[in-house]
Order: structure tokens, then sequence, then C-alpha cells
């Protein structure tokens, strides 16, 4: 397959795999500031960049539109994810982000918004390097503009403007190979609402199994089982932040959070991230901490439902409680909040939980990439310590 625009791109080659005499780390230098082009991209005749200014209510809504009605759908085309508006201005707004890295494409003439691109700065671990990145998300482009080579120059738009604050290297992840997957990730869903999902065609009722038998399969109980489990508070964001760090400590490639973050990115958002901790009764010591943040997808062409309710696995650590336990408290607070399903994938140790809590594994693939920086051998999933949004 001819990878016309990344076989351009400072990133890993097809061509290059198992070359050892590769050094690993970033593939080009940074540029002189003065060198990086200073003026934008030009864009085909009929539409100019305009920066979205995610806290204007306006253009928030064009964005979840926009999202809403183009953006990634499941192999079989039957649901496509449904980012909410809150969601969006959480996702955009981490420490230290740049409005002008929130960039849309619109019609001259008629003003509309016809595609989108984002970036936000994370630090990021790549062994011993921490290096600010870019997480690179929401590529979105009309269904109606496809294959008019939009999406490159808008990939060189947001990577120049990156350019602008002195960063060089990114982060982002698709369903589709692209030179070259630093890991390769299977995504596995758990069952809430088994009933829903299979009338839906998200699930399909096993073999030699009944409708009754799969909701009993299924069935949480309705209180959590770990004493002193209970919703994050802002309080707790200092513990919180040395339990994650001393946890994530372990993978080769991790996001790299501070206290600010663990506020941002953490602290519970209705309808946005949900975070539990586990507060040792006698000691009031903080052991375990598990999250899960809410993308529901639109259901495309069902009589009887329109959206399913998914929670995604963000990042968990047990320090005394099992994994096993934690993760099914985390199941039965989703159950409690009328989720659908909760999906997750195979990075850090949830392996070590997905199918005894009977999780199934999903049709597709999550890649995982990063932009001016070369990895010598792809990661396993449990090498991973980074979930994107
Ligand atoms: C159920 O509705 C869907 C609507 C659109 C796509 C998919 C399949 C899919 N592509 N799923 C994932 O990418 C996925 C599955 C499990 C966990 N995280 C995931 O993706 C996250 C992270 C990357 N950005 C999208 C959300 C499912």
């Amino acid at each position: 397959k001819t990878h016309k625009f990344w076989e351009t791109q400072p990133v890993g080659q097809f061509k290059d795999i198992g070359n050892t005499s590769l050094a690993e780390g970033p593939i080009e230098q940074p540029t002189p500031l003065s060198e990086v082009k200073q003026e934008p991209y030009n864009l085909p005749n009929l539409y100019e960049w305009i920066t979205c200014d995610i806290d204007s209510e306006e253009m928030c809504m064009e964005v979840y539109k926009l999202l809403t009605n183009n953006y990634v759908e499941d192999d079989e085309n039957m649901f496509r994810f449904n980012y909410s508006k809150e969601f969006l201005r959480w996702a955009l707004r981490p420490p230290g982000y740049f409005k002008s890295w929130h960039i849309g494409v619109r019609v001259k003439s008629s003003k509309k918004l016809v595609a989108f691109i984002t970036g936000v700065p994370a630090r990021i671990r790549v062994r011993d390097d921490i290096v600010t990145m870019a997480e690179i998300n929401f590529l979105c482009v009309h269904k109606k503009l496809r294959s008019k080579r939009l999406a490159p120059v808008m990939i060189k738009e947001v990577t120049r403007r990156v350019h602008l604050e002195n960063i060089w290297q990114a982060a982002y992840t698709a369903g589709v190979v692209l030179p070259t997957p630093i890991s390769t990730c299977q995504y596995w869903h758990r069952s809430l609402n088994p009933k829903k999902l299979i009338d839906v065609g998200f699930s399909r009722l096993g073999a030699r199994m009944t409708m009754s038998r799969t909701i009993k399969l299924y069935k949480l109980p309705d209180s959590t089982v770990t004493p002193g489990f209970r919703q994050m508070e802002l309080h707790d964001v200092p513990a919180v932040t040395r339990l994650l760090r001393n946890y994530l400590s372990q993978f080769a490639v991790a996001v790299d959070l501070d206290e600010n973050d663990v506020e941002h990115w953490l602290l519970p958002t209705e309808n946005v991230v949900d975070s539990y901790l586990v507060e040792s009764p006698e000691t009031h010591e903080i052991t375990d901490f598990c999250s899960f943040y809410t993308l529901p997808s639109t259901v495309l062409g069902n009589q009887n439902y329109s959206t399913l309710k998914a929670a995604y696995s963000y990042y968990n650590v047990s320090t005394k409680t099992p994994l096993l336990q934690l993760m099914n408290d985390a199941l039965i607070v989703a159950k409690r909040k009328d989720y659908d399903v909760f999906n997750a994938l195979d990075v850090m140790q949830n392996e070590t939980f997905l199918k005894e809590l009977k999780f199934g594994p999903g049709d597709g693939k999550l890649h995982y990439y990063l932009y001016n920086y070369r990895l010598r051998n792809p990661l396993k999933p449990a090498e991973l310590g980074l979930v994107l949004l």
C-alpha cells in the first residue's frame, strides 16, 4: 500500500522496520523558530482556515455537529462516536493548551465548518526521555469532502502550529494502519445492558444462549464491594498524583501527569469523566484508583434506540485492592449510572482482568503512533501507559 503523504513525514517508515542501525529517538532535529513556515498552508480555493474558539457556545456547537455527523464510525457503519460539547471542552482545554491548535476549515462563501483537527500539549515519557508532545485528535473531514486530500494539508497545518510553539513530537491513534504503529491494541467490551446491545446490533446472542440467560450472565450487584471505595475529590489530587506517577513509571511509554494535569484529567466531571479511589478505612491512605470517560455513540438506523451510552476505561491503579475487584466495582458503578457498555483496550495491566470480568474482544484494533520519534521495535500493549480520548 502506498502512503503518499506519510512517506514524506518524519515517522517510522515500513522500509526501516528491523533496521537496527537507526537510533531510537527524534527522527528530525528541531528547526529554529525563524525557519518555521510563518503563514498557513494553502487550502483549495473554496476553503479557509478558522481557529475554533471552543469557549464560544456557537463555535462549540458547530464543532459538535460536524463530529456528530461526520466523525469515526465502526467498521460496519452501525455506530458513530458522539462526543458531547462538555467532553470537547474538557478534552481540548488541558493545562497549557493553545487555542491556535483547535483548527477548523470552513467554506469561504457559506462559512460552513467542513473539517477539524486538534492538538493539545502533553508530557509523554518514552523510556527515560520525557518529551513535551502534541496529542493530535478529532481529525474529521465532512463526508461530502472525502478524498479531496484535505487531511494531509490539515495534518501539515497542525504540525506547523505545533512547531511554532517549539514542540517537535506528537502522539496519535487510528483504527487504520499507517507508517508505523508503536503498538497495536485490541479493544474489548463488557456488556452492561445486553438486551439493548443485542437490539442495536452491537452484540449478538451467544450460541445456545437465551436472552434471559444472557441478561443473567452479565448481571452485576447494585453496590460496590470494596470498603472505602468512593468518588475522587479535589483534596485527593496530591495522593492520586503520587499513586498514578508511581504506577505509570513501569511502562515504556506513558503520560507524565503532575497535580495540575491530574486535577484537569481525573477530577470527576458529570457525563465526561468519572474517577473513584479506595481510601483505607483504617489508615485513610489512598491505595487504589480507577477511572473511565463517557463517549456515547449514535446508533445508525435502529427503530428503538438512537444512542449507545459507553464508558471507556481510562487510568486504573491497584496497590492493595486486587485489580479484578477494583474494576468490577467500576463496572458496578457504570451499570448503576445506566451505561450500556464498558470498553477497554488491552493496554497497561488491563489484560489481567478482561476475560475474567466477561469482556469480549471487539472487532477492531487501535494503533498508536508517535510523530518524529523512532522506536526500534513496536511495544506490547502491556508496555503502554497512555490512553487517548
Ligand atoms: C460503538 O461505537 C463505535 C463508534 C465508532 C467506532 C467504534 C469502534 C472503534 N474504533 N473503537 C475504538 O477506537 C475504541 C475502542 C475501545 C477503546 N477506545 C477506543 O477508541 C477511543 C480512543 C481513540 N479515539 C476514539 C476513542 C465504535
